[in-house]
């Protein structure tokens, strides 16, 4: 059947870029090469030091470690593509199918109602017939408040769709709309019915936030008698429909299904965070729409185009591959990016929109396509409800798996549209689907659906299913198709981080690690590389790290030489090594045409992010593997603290984080500090600088890239400098560690 029936014309064509691979792979053969011989050198002089052995072994660890990580790594820079759609060439309306929209939110106060309603605005506003489009919000937290937004947010809707479509308005998240910003106004073609209408428009955009604020209010106020919480609720499903006098008729006005769902939360039973949410969407949406194809959205996550869903069908259309085709993956960009964005809050190097060099996911694309993002990605429903569900299985064990809901059953055999919404009892349904107890002796999350093994669902979920042999596609056009709010200080990043990484490491640390289930799966090496890179992430960075920021400055302090003497061929090696990968990076930043600063912050980050939060999150999944720790989700804030935002704009580090995550950062800036200083005094002393110069460059390179620390401490003033206390505690770890390991080192040379 498949290509049998070639389109006239391509509904997508496929860039592969040339001249990035040829760089990628040059480079590639250089550094291995120098890599190999680094190797070498350490493994053939092992038996033959005279020094302590202890720490050549963890530098040669951590060299070891890093190298594995480029050579991983390679395998998304080894194949870069990027996509073009032409959706003006789609089918005419009447032959697209259904979408989904499921947006989750889980609590009022750190995702603000306004927000996250404009969020559901933007995809009520989505340029595809209204009948075919079916927005569900899942409201983890059980508030009201949201409930009373999604009213609030239909009332307005009632407005905003019409206008939209009449003037065939581009951003249409009001928020960004009315934010002033915006193309929309430029236009010349705008006649001044339009400018009377935005402001009428306006004026209602106005009213809905009053609403939903004085809504909020009221609940502060007389809220305190809560018979639920935000763990411990009922289920509510309820389809949002009303037609208000006074806004526009229903025969007028084509609206999308809108449906609210707070899933059932009790304590006694886990509730698996946004997978959760996302399964019980998947139930609850195949009894009212059950649509072939879901869109997911982070509640931040604005569209800030349109014709997402269109270019997205573009590959779902397609003959030749749209069988195989599981998701369309858009990045995740963000609208409150600064200029000097301290913590890389954008992830340039995943989602960036490159031109030139195309990024990871650009490469991943090349493979069998990007990860799956958690946000901004169309997905098949049958690549997420099938596979474990082959033809022909009894009902039986198809109840195993879905549970025991026969009007759910019955929607995984009709992708057809099963609208159960007219049916009377249909809202009964749907409460059981969306109760706690529903999965209880399922498959859910297990087996099908989304997963619930790793705290990152959606690095897990689109790993299993290209194991199941779907791929996926990346599509970075230069309008962004949605945004969202990104990170603006240093906590949040890394309380974020240490959340990615305690999933990854997950996933490292079961039968699923990649390296392992990837080839059984028959999944090809390159792909399985780029799991293995990206699951490895937090266990070998934070090692060898926190191995090369504290070992060889101890040594330096103790004249103990781990590198290689300056006239020593293999010296120029290691120079090599360390060169290539900075240049490298550098020269990924300036064709991306950003400035020196974008590659500083980013070394920057990655140093503060592997002793930190990479750290943690691999703590935390050794503990949870051992049984000592549920797995938690703490949201990310999307409240912006304005003095915060002042710093994140400026771009100075707002150090008023967790000690927890400061402590490390200043401690190893101190111990650098002390054995730079201590170690040149001694060289001077005793003449050595040739053996010893290695480690001096190093410990130079750590502290001209984290001179913000220091600064922090002793010359900031202001309430982002590192608090007196932090570094008086880094102080004394910093005395422990230097003397505690120089006793070691003293020891463990006098045992050879
Ligand atoms: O119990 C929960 C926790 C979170 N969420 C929602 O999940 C989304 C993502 O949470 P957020 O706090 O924004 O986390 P981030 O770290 O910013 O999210 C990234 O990382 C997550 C995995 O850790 C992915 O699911 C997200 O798509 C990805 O954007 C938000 O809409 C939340 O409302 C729930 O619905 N229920
Ligand atoms: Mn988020």
């Amino acid at each position: 059947m498949e290509n049998s029936l070639p389109l006239p014309l391509p509904l997508h064509t496929c860039h592969v870029h040339s001249f990035s691979i040829l760089v990628n792979r040059s480079h590639a053969l250089l550094h291995f090469t120098a890599l190999a011989s680094l190797i070498f050198y350490r493994a053939s002089f092992l038996f033959t030091r005279t020094n302590p052995i202890l720490p050549w072994l963890l530098v040669f660890a951590a060299e070891f470690l890093l190298s594995l990580m480029w050579t991983l790594g390679q395998a998304y820079r080894w194949r870069l593509v990027s996509r073009t759609v032409y959706p003006e060439r789609l089918p005419s309306d009447d032959k697209l199918p259904g979408i989904d929209v499921f947006i989750c939110t889980v609590d009022p106060d750190k995702e603000p109602t306004v927000d996250v309603m404009n969020t559901v605005l933007s995809a009520m506003a989505l340029d595809y017939p209204p009948e075919k489009l079916h927005v569900y919000l899942s409201d983890d937290g059980g508030s009201p408040i949201t409930l009373q937004g999604m009213k609030e947010a239909w009332r307005f809707a009632l407005w905003w769709l019409p206008f939209c479509r009449r003037y065939d308005v581009k951003t249409r998240c009001p928020k960004a709309f009315f934010g002033g910003s915006d193309e929309d106004l430029h236009q010349d073609l705008r006649s001044p019915e339009f400018f009377k209408e935005r402001k009428n428009i306006k004026e209602k955009y106005e009213n809905f936030k009053e609403a939903i604020i004085r809504a909020k209010e009221d609940s502060n106020l007389y809220g305190n008698a809560k018979s639920s919480t935000p763990r411990d609720h009922p289920s509510v499903v309820e389809v949002i429909e009303e037609h208000p006098e006074d806004s526009p008729q229903e025969n007028q006005v084509k609206m999308p299904l809108l449906v609210y769902v707070a899933r059932e939360k009790r304590p006694s039973h886990p509730h698996h965070f946004k997978a959760g949410a996302l399964n019980v969407l998947l139930r609850v949406s195949a009894l009212l729409s059950n649509s072939p194809y879901l869109l997911v959205l982070d509640c931040d996550m604005y569209c800030n185009d349109p014709t997402s869903a269109r270019q997205a069908m573009c590959f779902h259309f397609d003959p030749t591959f749209s069988s195989s085709l599981g998701f369309v993956q858009f990045p995740q960009r963000f609208h409150n990016n600064s200029q000097k964005d301290v913590y890389d809050s954008e992830i340039r190097y995943i989602f960036s929109f490159i031109p030139l060099i195309q990024m990871a996911w650009n490469g991943f694309d090349g493979l069998r396509g990007p990860i799956l993002s958690g946000s901004n990605f169309y997905i098949k429903r049958k690549a997420l409800c099938s596979g474990s569900r082959p033809e022909g299985i009894n009902l039986e064990e198809v109840k195993s798996t879905f549970g025991p809901s026969n009007e759910f059953i019955k929607s995984l055999q009709d992708h057809k549209h099963n609208l159960m919404i007219n049916e009377r009892n249909s809202m009964e349904v749907a409460k059981v689907l969306a109760s706690c107890a529903y999965e209880d002796e399922t498959k859910w999350g297990e087996k099908a659906c989304f997963l619930y093994h790793s705290l990152v669902e959606d690095v897990f979920t689109g790993f299993t299913l290209h194991c199941k042999g779907w791929r996926s596609v990346y599509l970075n056009p230069r309008r962004p198709q949605f945004l969202g709010t990104g990170i603006t200080s240093l906590n949040d990043r890394l309380v974020q981080g240490t959340r990615w990484a305690a999933g990854c490491a997950e996933i490292c640390f079961s039968r699923f690690s990649p390296l392992i289930y990837g080839p059984q799966q028959r999944m090809s090496l390159l792909q399985t590389m780029g799991y293995a890179e990206v699951t490895f992430i937090p266990l070998l960075y934070s090692t060898s790290v926190w191995c090369f920021a504290t070992i060889p400055q101890l040594c330096l302090l103790n004249g103990i030489p781990l590198y290689p003497e300056v006239s020593s061929p293999y010296f120029s090696v290691f120079l090599f090594i360390f060169l290539s990968a900075l240049f490298k990076h550098l020269y990924e930043v300036l064709t991306d045409g950003r400035p020196i600063r974008t590659w500083r912050n980013e070394q920057r980050i990655w140093m503060i992010q592997s002793v930190t939060c990479q750290l943690y999150g691999t703590l935390d999944a050794v503990m949870k593997l051992l049984g000592l720790r549920e797995a938690s989700f703490m949201p990310t804030n999307k409240v912006m603290d304005g003095e915060q935002m002042t710093r994140y704009e400026k771009g100075v580090i707002d150090f008023q984080a967790s000690t927890m995550f400061v402590a490390p950062l200043a401690t190893i800036a101190i111990v650098n500090v002390a054995s730079l200083v201590g170690g040149i005094i001694r060289m001077v002393i005793v003449g050595d600088w040739r053996r010893m110069l290695g480690q001096v460059l190093l410990s130079c390179y750590i502290l001209v890239m984290n001179y913000a620390i220091i600064e922090a401490m002793v010359i900031r003033k202001d309430k982002g400098r590192i608090p007196l206390n932090v570094t008086l505690l880094s102080v004394a770890f910093s005395v422990i560690f230097l003397s505690f390991g120089s006793i070691i080192l003293i020891m463990s040379e006098m045992a050879f």
